[in-house]
């Protein structure tokens, strides 16, 4: 028995090229003990919480573990479709356009799939299906438009885990971050103008990022920059003004310091201070899910107005919108050039 595991048939199949499109996870159901072996898992991952094992682990199971499976299963519960999680549902919409865009080009010699870091598909099951295929080019793309490491970071650790017991490595090529894609950029604009033009321009338009603990930025994580890169470029294209949009940080969890200015209380200060019309985007985000659909579109409309706001509009993810695949298509293709 050897740790590194082989496939005596598999220099026999016909190779192929495997696009690997990931996103963080999500629960398999609605409900507490689901939520309980999700949270478990992704609370776990020592880049997302990087404080001393020992005592992460004493709270984790203690505390965290006891409380949030049953707040979170609600929260879940409210966003819940027929198709199941709206993350899923969206990223497996994303894989079959994508699919469809590269089989015109490659026919089967491509093959599409999608992967979460946490929860299902995994990582690992998705790469040993690829295994099973022959494939030896894989293209790995976290659907994390500005890298951060507990995202984009530690999807590449799953896959490094995964390849790291197998006997043959593939090719791999990780894309680990699109916050300046010229085409990514363009869908956000897009989404932003068609926005405008049926509801009208705010006061304010506000870019809501998912938040990170402030510590991983003194200490070198990129994404602070990267989001501020992407709302930069997106403004100019977009002609405003610096004082007709606001960049924010939402989604804290924990009691540390997290990136500032936080979404809530800027919406809360916005609205007393008169601002009574404003949109909101959340760039950060590939797919609608729970930190949209529940806390942006439910929480955060509910503290505007009742500080004072009328009119809040959140303006969606890119999601399967045409555009949207395009820039996924434009991010994959450069490493399709050894696909026969
Ligand atoms: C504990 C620290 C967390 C860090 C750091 C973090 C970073 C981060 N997350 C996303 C994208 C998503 N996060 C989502 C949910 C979510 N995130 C955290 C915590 C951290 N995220 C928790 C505990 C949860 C679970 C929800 C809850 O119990 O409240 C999701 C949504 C998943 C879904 O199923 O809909 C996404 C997507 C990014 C981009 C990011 C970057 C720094
Ligand atoms: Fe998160
Ligand atoms: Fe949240």
């Amino acid at each position: 028995m050897s740790r590194f595991k082989g496939d005596l048939a598999f220099s026999k199949k016909t190779p192929k090229t495997g696009v690997l499109l990931t996103n963080l996870g999500t629960p398999d159901a609605p409900t507490a003990p689901a939520l309980r072996r999700y949270l478990a898992e992704f609370l776990s991952d020592p880049r997302v919480v990087e404080i001393s094992r020992l005592i992460w682990m004493v709270i984790l199971h203690g505390i965290i573990l006891r409380i949030r499976p049953a707040k979170s299963a609600k929260l879940y519960d409210s966003i819940w479709t027929e198709e199941g999680s709206p993350l899923l549902a969206i990223t497996q919409k994303q894989r079959d356009a994508v699919a469809a865009q590269l089989h015109k080009s490659y026919g089967d010699d491509v093959v599409v799939d999608i992967a979460m870091r946490y929860g299902n598909p995994s990582i690992p099951s998705r790469l040993k299906a690829m295994q099973e295929q022959g494939i030896n080019n894989i293209i790995v793309l976290p659907l994390y438009p500005q890298y951060a490491s507990p995202t984009t970071g530690s999807t590449f650790d799953a896959i490094a885990k995964e390849v790291g017991t197998w006997r043959w490595v593939p090719s791999i090529s990780f894309i680990s971050s699109y916050h300046d894609n010229p085409l990514y950029i363009r869908a956000l604009r897009k989404s932003i103008e068609e926005h405008f033009a049926e509801h009208g321009k705010p006061e304010k338009l506000v870019f809501s990022y998912h938040g990170m603990p402030k510590r991983f930025h003194n200490l070198g994580d990129p994404y602070f920059d990267f989001c501020h890169k992407t709302t930069e470029i997106v403004t100019k294209r977009l002609g405003l003004k610096e004082d007709e949009y606001i960049l924010t940080f939402q989604s804290r969890f924990g009691n540390a310091e997290w990136l500032k200015p936080y979404t809530d209380e800027t919406l809360e200060s916005l609205a007393k201070a008169g601002t009574k019309h404003i949109a909101i985007v959340s760039p950060a985000f590939s797919a609608d899910c729970l930190e949209t659909l529940e806390e942006l579109e439910e929480e955060n409309r509910e503290i505007f107005e009742e500080a004072g706001g009328e009119s809040y509009h959140y303006i969606p993810c890119l999601n399967a919108r045409e555009d949207h695949i395009d820039a996924i298509v434009s991010l994959i293709t450069p490493y399709l050039k050894n696909t026969q």
